[in-house]
């Protein structure tokens, strides 16, 4: 049966057409707009166009001048171009392969990722990473500025969109490694709202990196004692004067080589008495024991007598400090008296495994004492230790220079460089068993961590060294009889 009830429709659900605002101008008035806009349209494609031959100006030079050299003087011309510059190219590498490197071969790489892999993919990135913001029917997107390619990884500009912040991007360096088929990324602030990402495709600390001959070795600065390479190439400079030294590793990480390589760097300055080494070492010697003519004094335990050592040289610190105090404010080479360098290997045994409660309060209390006054009288610390723990090193922040060598876990990272650096990409707990002396760095004021490897120094190094550094035998001068007897 049919009923006459009046059945209200379902309401429509369809989207209503967006229709530009334009459109609805009076047609007199989009005559009077049309020079206008086609200005502005060629002015923006002037500027598109501008931009691509900035971005891409090898491609556009080759481009170019290949198709006007085919056109005015045909292909035979211009293949032989092609053989000449190939062989100039050849040529270039043979003579200075870093300077072609880094302005031929990195230039054409970084055309070449930018047109097949951060331009075509970086919206669609930006979108499934959740990097845009959509607001009032409107796309904020992450603006893909500079890329420059080094080979190993490639540092991409970006312009953050307002309201965000570098920890977004710090929380999605996975997904950004992934999508740019990268093997980790690593995010750098450069200024307000730029960030520049490190897009890592190979370690090019994966080499050992020997030590320099110590003749080669000129005067040694004491801010900047080069102990290995950063993964940039450049000289890795460890702050001695002003700062103290903590160095955290696993074993087999490579701290020996930390230590060796500080020591190996000072040879000359100790030779000229500029720099005293104090060492201790609880492992009986197995470390320090290798090269004991570096020290001025060292020692082989834990005991009382490491204790004695340690508590002479905090004594030493405050009365030197009290001869310092109102006349200077930091060590310097003309007060005439060394910069001691005070390095123990195993920090852990002296201040937290130590059974003698005694000897291991008194250690802390010496170490404290040295760590937080010495750095003015010219006294630095290098301890090494595999534990970073507050339990086991409760002044950490004392140190104001930290070495990640390879860890074993993320939360063993936050300890030693601090909170945050690990987000950023220093991520010391994936350093490989491979490459011992690969290190994270910091610095106490420093945002951005390093990363960098220590000088291999094998075991002919050091015995180099211990003859390098050996006193010196005085022979007597044979007298004349028994000379003329000899002759
Ligand atoms: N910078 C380096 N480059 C290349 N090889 C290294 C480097 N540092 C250390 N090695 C190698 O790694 C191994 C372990 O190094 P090392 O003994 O220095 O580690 P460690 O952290 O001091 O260990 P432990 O805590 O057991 O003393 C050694 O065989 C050494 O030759």
């Amino acid at each position: 049966m049919k009923s006459n009830r009046w059945i209200d429709p379902a309401p429509f659900e369809g989207a209503r057409p967006r229709v530009p605002w334009w459109v609805w101008l009076p047609g007199w008035v989009k005559l009077v707009l049309a020079p206008f806009v086609l200005l502005w349209l060629a002015v923006r494609l002037a500027v598109k166009v501008a931009a691509l031959v900035v971005r891409y100006p090898l491609a556009f030079v080759l481009g170019v001048g290949g198709y006007a050299g085919y056109r005015q003087f045909g292909l035979s011309p211009l293949v032989l171009a092609l053989l000449s510059l190939t062989c100039g190219l050849a040529i270039w590498y043979g003579l200075n392969r870093d300077s072609f490197l880094r302005h031929g071969w990195y230039r054409l790489l970084t055309e070449w990722r930018r047109a097949t892999v951060y331009g075509p993919q970086w919206r669609t990135v930006m979108r499934l990473a959740e990097l845009t913001r959509e607001n009032r029917g409107r796309e904020y997107r992450p603006k893909l500025r500079r890329v420059r390619s080094e080979g190993w990884r490639d540092k991409v500009r970006v312009r953050m969109i307002p309201a965000q912040s570098p920890e977004q991007w710090e929380a999605r360096r996975e997904n950004l490694a992934h999508s740019f088929n990268a093997r980790s990324c690593r995010v750098r602030v450069l200024k307000p709202r730029v960030l520049e990402l490190d897009l890592i495709h190979s370690d090019p600390l994966s080499r050992p990196v020997a030590v320099p001959p110590l003749a080669e070795i000129g005067e040694v600065d004491l801010k900047r004692v080069v102990v290995g390479r950063t993964e940039t190439g450049k000289p890795w400079r460890l702050k001695l004067l002003g700062s103290q030294v903590l160095v955290v590793g696993v074993p087999g990480a490579g701290k020996g080589s930390v230590l060796w390589s500080v020591v190996w760097q000072l040879a000359p300055a100790i030779k000229a008495g500029l720099v005293r080494l104090v060492g201790i070492d609880p492992k009986g010697g197995m470390e320090l024991g290798q090269c004991p003519d570096a020290f001025d004094k060292v020692v082989y335990d834990n005991g009382p007598e490491a204790v004695a050592l340690l508590e002479e040289i905090a004594s030493e610190v405050k009365e030197r400090a009290a001869r310092y105090r109102g006349v200077r404010r930091l060590w310097a080479k003309s007060t005439g008296e060394p910069f001691t360098v005070l390095i123990m290997d195993e920090l852990a045994d002296l201040i937290a495994y130590q059974p003698d409660r005694n000897l291991r309060e008194r250690a802390s209390r010496a170490v404290q004492t040295i760590t937080s006054q010495g750095r003015a009288p010219g006294y630095a610390v290098v301890g090494l230790v595999q534990d970073p723990r507050k339990e086991v090193v409760s002044f950490r922040h004392l140190f104001t220079t930290r070495v990640a060598l390879r860890l074993d876990e993320p939360i063993q990272v936050d300890m030693v460089l601090g909170d945050g650096v690990r987000q950023r990409g220093a991520a010391a707990h994936e350093i490989s068993e491979n490459t011992p002396g690969v290190a994270w760095l910091k610095e106490d004021g420093q945002r951005e961590p390093d990363r960098a490897r220590a000088f291999h120094v094998t075991d002919a190094d050091l015995v180099e060294l211990g003859v390098y550094l050996a006193p010196a035998t005085v022979h007597e001068f044979p007298t004349s009889g028994e000379g003329r007897a000899a002759a």
